[in-house]
């Protein structure tokens, strides 16, 4: 394992970025960051107040900065948020300075995790299943350049970490 490097975890919204992420950096003893939860905190607000009060642009503003800030540094687990890589410039950063891993996830499997993260994902809110799994679809796309893809379905977050550590020299 590369001790420089920072492990970057990358995925759809549910996936378990932030579970697994904070199980990784435990086995590792490493620094866990969450982007989301370091926003969150900064605002002092939950995610979906922060788009209603500041508008979804201060929030991705916020996380490019808080990105770019982490990404050089070493020896972290960082959880990004589901749409970070919408960013090409987050993309590439991460790309170029971390080892990135893509968690992914079926869409009938990441049904039955919607009621767990629904309320706090503004994104998804209003939205029908099927125009959800249409994001699901297109943000795939978002996700292709990575350093190492982890199936998760029907594994547990021990399993998925187990693999990571396989996988990630
Ligand atoms: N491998 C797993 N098996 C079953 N449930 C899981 C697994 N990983 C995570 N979960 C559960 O799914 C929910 C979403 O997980 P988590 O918050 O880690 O996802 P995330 O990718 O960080 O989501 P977001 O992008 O919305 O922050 C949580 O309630 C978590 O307990
Ligand atoms: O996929 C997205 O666009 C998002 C995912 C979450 O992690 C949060 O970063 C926010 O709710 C936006
Ligand atoms: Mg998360």
């Amino acid at each position: 394992m590369n001790k420089e490097k920072s492990i970057v975890l990358i995925g759809f919204m549910g996936v378990g970025k932030t579970t697994v992420s904070k199980l990784l950096a435990e086995k590792l003893n490493r620094q866990f960051i969450d982007i989301d939860e370091e926003i969150e905190k900064e605002f002092k607000l939950p995610i979906p107040e922060i788009f209603q009060k500041f508008g979804e642009k201060t929030f991705r503003k916020r996380e490019k900065e808080l990105i770019y800030s982490m990404a050089e540094q070493h020896g972290k687990i960082i959880s990004v948020g589901g749409g970070a890589f919408l960013q090409e410039d987050i993309k590439n950063i991460c790309l170029s300075t971390c080892t990135v891993i893509f968690l992914t996830i079926s869409f009938e499997n990441w049904k039955d995790r919607l009621r767990l993260i629904q309320d706090s994902r503004p994104v998804l809110h209003g939205k029908t299943i099927k125009e959800m799994e249409e994001l699901f679809n297109q943000r795939q796309a978002i996700y292709a350049d990575h350093h190492v893809k982890i199936t998760v379905d029907h594994k547990n977050p021990e399993e998925v970490v187990a693999e990571i550590l396989q996988k990630v020299d």
